[in-house]
């Protein structure tokens, strides 16, 4: 069942509103439409979100739905119809039979911020364009493995003893015993190809039945197939040991017609082949060939890299080949909990909460999420606060982070953080509205190389970061105190009591609240400067929430920050730069 996590911490809105605007931004490109789809979020005085099931889904599944979103059930649309109702839905749910292209999130104008896939395989959804346009996707990985395993078994078992063809041929009036002999399966070698959940599911129960079972999957541990009696083995031993092979990994770019006329020629003459995974996993014109030239001796097939295949598809015609029309996970089972497991992560993924079956974004558990979030605040606001730091704002190009960690805790998890430093930095440059599917492809598009650093502290503190630096290289700055000679822009922000602090600012350690506006001065340290700066201040009505001044000696050089409710007028700022001791200075917005 998939985990979801709540992120509320009502005592600390600042930072659950921060976080879940990371999450559950309505993941748009543009700051306009996202304003307009803001009003439409939950919460929101006239509308709940709306939900698009566009194939069938349980009615537990919908149910749930309907608890928290307006539901939309329009299954069989047109790729033009589709793409006619996207751009008012909030989340789309589809299963295998309905593409979503990059027409689909293009089509969306930005409002589509989750596509739950009720199923596992995810090769119907473009995932390069759901995370360009910042589109969490999800999926529900567990709930129907038994069910596809027990497909795969149903048609190896079917297809050895030709129970398809026998059937139809006793409804047609015939009685063929002799041409209905089929083959055992006690003591065959039985390959399968992907050797994950499903895989495995079907290698324990081919062990049931006397197989011998070994496997080909690059990734799989060697511990876990042992542990139920399955060798790993190469492709090639896989496919010329195999009395029969079954297929078991996704359709991807590197699985794509995995099984060709090379591997169909390494082959034993006679060996039986079971698709339960995805047709294009296969070349079906060289099975074809296979089959015809004896090399294959039977095929079940339960996918095609056509669905639904055309009326005259040689295959499914052939006669020795047993079909299904992709039922692996249509079980009543199987997909009263998909609908359920579907329907709980669109709903997290709306209310701004991370989903655990998210499969373009990092999943960060629940655990480590509650500490890390005044940190994941912090993060946005340094990264804000760096970038405004440039002069000219746009030639930023290379950005490192570096985080001092206590050595304890050296294994922390940063994606989050490096996202929200990503959304603070970019957007404050750019148009573009920045969340954790897209912050890397955001920073990558317009040329940022955002690199990180762990900085290992002895010592075993509560937080797990002590403190986060965000460096920005090679630009000029609007308040040089912030920058090295190189070039170099540097700040430093730590958590105190829960809410995110200013601590450094080039050389210079400030300790500067990180809430409403900050106003930076350099200026050579003499008594009175408070004073004449809080007068100009409070003559504008402008409410100073701090001042914290730091300095490298008494008389010299210090930075002083200032903490403002409201946004000084110009007239305001210029006055402050024109007070003779005040040799830089710049306001700025958190
Ligand atoms: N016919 C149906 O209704 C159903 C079909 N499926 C299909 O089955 C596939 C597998 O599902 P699960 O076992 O749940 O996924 P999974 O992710 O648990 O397992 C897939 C395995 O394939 C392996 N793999 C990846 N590339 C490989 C390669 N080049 N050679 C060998 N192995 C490779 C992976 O390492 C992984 O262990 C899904 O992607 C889906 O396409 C799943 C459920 C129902
Ligand atoms: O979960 C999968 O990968 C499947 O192939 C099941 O597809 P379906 O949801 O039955 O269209």
């Amino acid at each position: 069942m998939a985990a979801t996590f709540a992120l509320a911490d009502p005592l600390h809105l600042h930072r659950s509103s921060s976080l879940s605007r990371l999450l559950a931004t309505p993941l748009l490109r543009h700051r306009r439409p996202r304003l307009v789809a803001m009003a439409a979020e939950p919460g929101g005085a006239d509308s709940k979100p709306r939900v698009l099931v566009a194939e069938k889904l349980d009615q537990g599944g919908l149910d749930l739905l309907k608890g928290f979103a307006d539901v939309d059930c329009a299954y069989n649309l047109s790729p033009e119809e589709l793409r006619a109702k996207i751009g008012l839905c909030d989340a789309l749910i589809v299963r295998s039979g309905t593409k979503v292209g990059r027409d689909v999130f293009e089509a969306s104008g930005g409002r589509l911020r989750v596509v739950g896939r009720a199923g596992v395989g995810i090769d119907n959804v473009d995932l390069a364009a759901a995370t360009e346009h910042g589109c969490l996707v999800v999926n529900a990985p567990t709930a129907n493995t038994v069910a596809a395993a027990e497909h795969g078994i149903a048609l190896l078992t079917a297809m050895a003893r030709n129970i398809a063809r026998s059937d139809a041929s006793m409804k047609s009036g015939n009685w063929e015993r002799s041409k209905y002999v089929g083959v055992s399966l006690v003591g065959k070698t039985l390959a399968i190809l992907g050797f994950g959940k499903v895989g495995s599911e079907v290698a324990r129960r081919a062990k049931g039945l006397g197989m011998h079972v070994i496997a080909h999957d690059p990734y799989a541990a060697a511990d876990r197939a042992h542990a139920i009696g399955v060798d790993l083995v190469t492709f090639d031993e896989a496919i010329a040991r195999a009395d029969f092979i079954s297929l078991h990994m996704p359709l991807t770019p590197s699985t794509s017609k995995i099984l060709d006329d090379e591997a169909f020629a390494k082959m034993k003459n006679g060996v039986r082949i079971i698709n339960v995974a995805r047709g294009g996993v296969m070349d079906e014109e060289a099975l074809l060939k296979a089959l015809d030239s004896g090399v294959v001796a039977q095929a079940a097939l339960d996918v095609f890299t056509k669905e639904p295949p055309s009326a005259d598809d040689k295959l499914v015609l052939h006669e020795k080949v047993t079909t299904t029309p992709h039922l692996g996970a249509s079980t009543v089972e199987a997909q009263e909990e998909v609908a359920i497991e579907i329907a709980e992560a669109v709903v997290g993924a709306l209310k701004g909460e991370l989903a655990s079956t998210s499969v373009n974004a990092p999943m960060v558990p629940a655990e480590v999420l509650s500490e890390l979030t005044p940190f994941v605040v912090l993060a946005e606001k340094l990264g804000r606060l760096a970038v405004q730091l440039v002069a000219g704002g746009s030639g930023v190009k290379s950005v490192k982070v570096t985080y001092a960690i206590p050595r304890t805790r050296g294994g922390v998890d940063t994606r989050l953080l490096r996202a929200m430093i990503t959304k603070g930095l970019i957007e404050s440059i750019s148009d573009v509205v920045v969340n954790i599917v897209n912050a890397d492809f955001a920073a990558k598009q317009r040329g940022v190389r955002i690199t990180e650093e762990r900085v290992l502290l002895d010592g075993s503190p509560e937080d797990p970061i002590d403190s986060i630096m965000v460096h920005i290289a090679g630009v000029e700055s609007k308040f040089p105190t912030a920058a090295s000679g190189t070039g170099e822009i540097t700040v430093e922000g730590r958590v105190k009591d829960g809410i995110p602090h200013l601590t450094k600012v080039g050389s210079f350690q400030v300790d500067a609240s990180m809430e409403g506006s900050l106003i930076l001065c350099r200026q050579v340290d003499q008594p009175r400067m408070i004073g004449t700066v809080g007068t100009i201040l409070g003559e504008q009505n402008v409410n100073v929430s701090f001042m914290s001044v730091g300095r490298i000696a008494p008389r010299k050089h210090a930075v002083m920050a200032i903490g403002v409710d409201e946004e000084p007028t110009k007239q305001a700022l210029q006055k402050i730069g024109d007070i003779p001791a005040i040799e830089e200075f710049v306001f700025l917005k958190l």
